[in-house]
């Protein structure tokens, strides 16, 4: 029996090297969250290298304290590791560091307190236990980001080897006669083998899928943001537009539309270079959005034009948006960028019985023309026509 445990032991051991090995492998280039994953595995699959070895030197030795204590630390490291992944996994962006401390505190205690078995044994598992519950409030609070199912099937894992250890724990510290060693063929003990190791693949596949929700959540930010100013792209608010037309259809809700397009934009680039043209578009970008409501989005439309969508605007709240990022340019754009910016900016409102987007921003584009042609630095309303043609009302009834 006492080789089945150890063989079980073994068994888990080398299991979780290869998945170690294998998860640093598979994933490649990989961000923050990732490597705290593999670093969590690798650390683990150590920690139990180490406590085996320890099994081979002189019981309460100076290698065996030696051993043992660095296999608690990676044990303990690992998990405070995993924790971090999953928080960040989850969408919060500051891991909370009580993982990473109980595992210095345990380690620490640990190696203190080595020379009494009931001690060490019930002091690291109890708090084996304790990172476990961590992780599990972790990984049951709401993420902030869309995560898959994937970590209800961590938190059962998690509950299970949280129990089986804080029992070992329980047992060695309270019962020792019951749990007189390491490899003790007690039930306890021979579940814990079998939990941590069905623990261990199912944290593995957790990180692989969750490698893969962000991969899929990176691919969409590309697909749906501009690279240089962090709002929506043209395409994606073309879709978000069309959802808000209809809408503001449904609930007679009105709904303002405000094209921009930079003034004299070409002479930033030509006399202050391409990289000063790109942050005056970062800079203008982060002020239409600060002018924003909740609710209202922005696209770079292509090159140094803008569109911008005001949810639920009439005219007065249309014209109060234009005038706060006016005003905010007028403050900030000398002390941000060393020179003025200004734009022209043409303004439509949906019409009632009006459908179709394009026709709003065809209003828009033809007020931003007359507004260059006035002269620029100002936004021109086109309104909303008194009703839709005939033609759209036709649209909107088939
Ligand atoms: N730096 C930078 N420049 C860009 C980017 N996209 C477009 N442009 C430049 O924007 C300039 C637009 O020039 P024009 O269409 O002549 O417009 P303008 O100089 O603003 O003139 P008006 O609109 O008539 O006031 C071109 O020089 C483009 O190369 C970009 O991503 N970064």
């Amino acid at each position: 029996m006492s080789l089945n445990i150890a063989s079980l032991l073994v068994a888990m051991t080398l299991s979780m090297l290869i998945m170690a090995v294998a998860l640093t492998s598979v994933m490649g280039d990989v961000n923050r969250a990732a490597r705290l994953g593999q670093g969590g595995a690798v650390l683990q699959a150590t920690g139990w290298v180490l406590l085996l070895a320890s099994g081979l030197m002189v019981p309460g030795g100076a290698a065996d304290l030696t051993l043992s204590t660095l296999s608690m630390g990676c044990i303990s490291g690992g998990l405070a590791c995993n924790a971090a992944a999953f928080e960040l996994w989850c969408g919060r962006t500051t891991p909370t560091r009580a993982p990473a401390m109980v595992a210095v505190i345990m380690t620490a205690g640990y190696a203190a307190g080595f020379s009494s078995y009931a001690f060490r044994v019930g002091w690291a598992n109890g708090l084996l236990a304790v990172q476990m519950a961590l992780m599990i409030v972790t990984l049951v609070r709401r993420p902030a980001v869309p995560v898959g199912r994937w970590r209800w099937l961590l938190v059962v894992g998690l509950a299970a080897q949280m129990i089986v250890t804080a029992w070992r724990g329980v047992l060695g510290a309270f019962f020792t006669d019951q749990f007189p060693a390491f490899l003790t063929p007690h039930p306890v003990n021979v579940a814990f083998a079998l939990v941590t190791n069905g623990t261990a693949v199912l944290t593995l596949v957790g990180i692989l899928l969750a490698h893969r929700d962000e991969a899929a959540r990176a691919l969409e930010r590309l697909a749906t943001t501009d690279g240089l100013t962090g709002v929506l792209n043209r395409r994606a608010w073309l879709l978000a537009a069309d959802i808000e037309l209809s809408n503001s259809i449904r609930s007679q809700r009105a709904m303002s539309v405000l094209m921009i397009d930079l003034d004299y934009f070409k002479q930033i680039n030509d006399t202050r270079g391409h990289e000063a043209g790109d942050h005056a578009l970062q800079f203008f970008a982060m002020a239409l959005k600060a002018a924003c409501r909740s609710g209202d989005t922005v696209c770079r439309y292509g090159g140094e034009e803008f569109c911008v969508l005001l949810v639920g605007a009439e005219e007065d709240s249309a014209h109060a948006f234009d005038q706060r990022v006016r005003a905010y340019l007028e403050d900030a754009a000398m002390r941000e960028l060393g020179y003025l910016l200004d734009y022209s900016g043409g303004m439509a409102r949906r019409a009632p019985g009006e459908t179709r987007m394009a026709d709003i921003l065809r209003r828009a584009d033809r007020a931003l023309y007359q507004a260059k042609e006035g002269g620029r630095a100002r936004t021109v309303d086109a309104g909303a026509p008194a009703r839709a043609r005939q033609g759209q009302r036709a649209s909107m009834a088939g």
